[in-house]
């Protein structure tokens, strides 16, 4: 599947040290999942849990999903164990947490090269402390550096950064919308996918719904869950509805007319097109066929 166009509606978190979950996400509708290695995992479990996501990873057995090891941040205990084990198990991305800066990014990177860590092991950057918000453009900048040029995606972290900054999680989010929209566009500047933060009250599907399509709304590829229950959902938000495909087809149609050949604008049923939106309609379409074909194979 092409990197450009990979769909990241879903991305399912499980604590590493779960086994069961990490069995049962291997029929889960999800696109990608993270297993977790730090903060769903207790100090006394972290050697399980490094032993069981090796094992998960190498076994081949997650079909197209992506994989993604969340490791612990530098300067724990285990920071340099899970580096290696997340290497030794070739997943598509590390998940690097806490970050604060572009130099978070770069050690990482630097790790993954003097460990000669596979080249399609890409890497994601946890959004959720003050600074990461401060940071966001050149944290997103990284990836056009020589050791922060695996970094793929950022993914927020809205529970440690309403711990951090002491906002609240409530209904709407208003208090951290302007994070959420600054980290949109450092994502966009750099080619970088961006996935939503969590929602973690599980009963709660009216206001779980609501915050896809807010996350949705604000450009985010995705969001991450916690639950499978929320897969479905969010799949349904996060992908293009039909309407906007069928007019997507209508527009990249439109273009290919031998009388529009060359044009940078034409009008199509009373509305300007724009060769923008050209390449827009190349993507809703490239990625609802991704998704079709995810879901026939
Ligand atoms: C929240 C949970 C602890 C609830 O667990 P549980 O009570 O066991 O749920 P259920 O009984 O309803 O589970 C039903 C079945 O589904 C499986 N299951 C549950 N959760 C997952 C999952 N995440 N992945 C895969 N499978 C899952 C159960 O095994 C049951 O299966 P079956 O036996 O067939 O019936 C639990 O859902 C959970 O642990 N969720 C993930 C928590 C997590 O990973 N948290 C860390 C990430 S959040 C975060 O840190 C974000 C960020 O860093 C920030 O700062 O914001
Ligand atoms: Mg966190």
């Amino acid at each position: 599947m092409s990197e450009l166009f990979r769909p990241r509606r879903s991305v399912l978190y499980m604590p590493g040290s779960n086994a069961r979950a990490l069995e049962k996400s291997k029929t889960l509708d999800a696109d990608a999942l993270i297993l977790d290695l730090e903060d769903a995992v207790a100090p006394e479990e972290k050697d399980l849990a490094r032993e069981q996501v090796v094992e998960a990873v190498k076994s081949g057995e997650y079909g197209d999903r992506e994989l993604i090891i969340r490791i612990n941040p530098a300067g724990t205990p285990w920071a340099t164990a899970d580096l290696e084990a997340a290497i030794e198990a070739g997943p598509d991305a590390v998940l690097v947490p806490k970050v604060n800066t572009a130099a978070d990014i770069h050690q990482v990177g630097r790790k993954l090269a003097e460990l000669h860590a596979d080249a399609h092991v890409r890497m994601w950057a946890m959004m959720e402390t003050p600074l990461a918000m401060l940071n966001a453009g050149e944290i997103a900048a990284a990836a056009a550096s020589q050791y922060g040029r695996r970094l793929a995606a950022l993914v927020m972290g809205t529970n440690d950064l309403a711990k951090d900054s002491r906002a609240r999680l409530i209904a709407g989010r208003q208090p951290m919308l302007g994070w959420l929209s600054n980290t949109v566009v450092a994502a966009r500047s750099y080619g970088l996918d961006i996935i939503d933060g969590v929602f973690n009250d599980l009963d709660d599907m009216e206001g779980f719904e609501a915050e896809c399509a807010q996350g949705r709304d604000f450009g985010m590829d995705g969001k991450t869950l916690i639950h499978p229950r929320q897969l479905g959902p969010c799949n349904v938000v996060f992908a293009p509805p039909e309407e906007d495909i069928a007019w997507s087809r209508k527009v990249i149609a439109a273009f290919e007319e031998p009388e529009n050949e060359g044009k940078g604008v034409i009008k199509i049923g009373g509305k300007m097109v724009e060769l923008l939106h050209l390449e827009m309609a190349r993507r809703t379409v490239h990625i609802a066929e991704a998704i079709a074909a995810k879901s026939a194979g």
